[in-house]
């Protein structure tokens, strides 16, 4: 039998055949067929017992699933413009992932957010993944600032431009400098009631927070309007790029309460940044200790927000809802 037709009629009466090259051929089909039964078997062993396939497997299901939903989402989203009333398409395309992934998510303080006034979030960065926990909590109004080279993505990047994302070329500084200050001003005259950004500016997995830039902190206090500091738990137990690990667990998410910026001028963003960076920096302290058991992370805490309320620079309303 070759591919369906009988040997005995292939090739057609009339053309010369030999009965060595159809056997011939009969052993290309089964090798073939052999082949094309091991080949998923051999991949579904390896994504079974090798870490680091499973990783990458995982990874690459990660970017498909969003170049898909971009693909689909797109043309939906382009009907309405560019719109931050977009954001709710992916974040509705971006929420199933973590049932996919077995990525149990906790939110802490999730009152904090709820509140009418504009603010400005920031959140440590540790790999993409952190998609999945900011839809979790991004507000319905809020932007995230994202570096440019997103945008040069295909669909993602047309994608996250119908969204409202702010882009920003990390690599030239005035004309960041020059974003931020846009958004500190159109902030209250537009839609936008939130933006989110990453201060590390990079992602980062080490134990410790890299130092913050300062983008963030200028925006706030340009606009007047307070800091929510929100803090993701270390992936450590599910997921490393560096040790290709990728497996199922759970993520903290923590929004600490507000920091506020009023009356603060731009001479104040340097003690701003690093009151802001301690606070989250005692919280991931904090959180690795009990949801990781690591005891190594940066100055363990000594209270959320004791070290943030007692050496607030002066003048600096810091709000301390919490009562530890
Ligand atoms: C379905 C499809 C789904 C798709 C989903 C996709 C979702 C995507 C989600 C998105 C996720 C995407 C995630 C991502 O993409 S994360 C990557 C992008 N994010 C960032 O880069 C964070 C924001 N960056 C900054 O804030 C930096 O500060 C910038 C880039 C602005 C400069 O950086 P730089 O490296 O140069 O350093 P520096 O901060 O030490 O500052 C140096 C000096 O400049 C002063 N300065 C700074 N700013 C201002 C200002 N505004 N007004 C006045 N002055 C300002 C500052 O005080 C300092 O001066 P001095 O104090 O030393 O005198
Ligand atoms: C026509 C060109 C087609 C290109 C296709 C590219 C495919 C890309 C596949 C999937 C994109 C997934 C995008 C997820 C975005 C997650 C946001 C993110 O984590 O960005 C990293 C950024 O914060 C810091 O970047 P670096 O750590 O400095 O690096």
């Amino acid at each position: 039998m070759l591919l369906g037709i009988p040997c005995a009629t292939y090739p057609p009466p009339g053309l010369s055949s030999s009965a060595s090259s159809c056997r011939g051929s009969m052993m290309e089909v089964v090798l073939l067929h052999g082949l094309l039964l091991l080949l998923p078997l051999a991949a579904l062993l390896l994504y079974r017992y090798n870490a680091t396939f499973h990783y990458f497997c995982k990874m690459a299901f990660f970017n498909c699933w969003i170049i898909a939903m971009a693909t689909l989402l797109s043309p939906f989203a382009a009907l309405r413009g560019r719109s931050v009333e977009n954001m709710k398409l992916l974040r509705a395309a971006i929420l199933p992932l973590k049932h996919l992934y077995g990525i149990k998510m906790k939110v802490w303080g999730s009152e904090h957010l709820k509140t009418e006034e504009l603010y400005v979030i920031v959140c440590n960065h540790q790999a993409s993944l952190d998609l999945m926990g900011m839809v979790e909590v991004i507000p319905d109004r809020c932007v995230p600032i994202a570096k440019k080279e997103l945008l040069y993505m295909g669909m993602v990047g047309w994608a996250c431009w119908l969204s409202g994302i702010i882009f920003i070329d990390r690599y030239r500084r005035e004309d960041a400098i020059n974003v931020i200050s846009q958004t500190a001003r159109t902030m209250r005259r537009e839609n936008v009631r939130e933006v989110w950004i990453f201060p590390e500016g990079t992602r980062n997995q080490d134990k410790s927070m890299l130092p913050f830039k300062r983008g963030a902190f200028h925006l706030a206090v340009e606009a007047q309007v307070p800091i929510f500091p929100i803090v993701f738990s270390p992936y450590w137990d599910f997921f490393s790029s560096k040790e290709k690990k990728f497996t199922s667990g759970t993520c903290t998410i923590q929004i600490l309460p507000k920091v506020e910026t009023q009356g603060l001028s731009s001479t104040d963003v340097p003690e701003l940044t690093e009151t802001v960076r301690q606070a989250m920096a005692d919280a991931l302290a904090e959180m690795s200790a009990s949801c990781c058991g690591d005891q190594s992370a940066e100055k363990p805490g000594e209270g959320l927000w004791t070290r943030a309320c007692r050496d607030r620079p002066r003048g600096m309303a810091l709000t301390c809802q919490r009562g530890d």
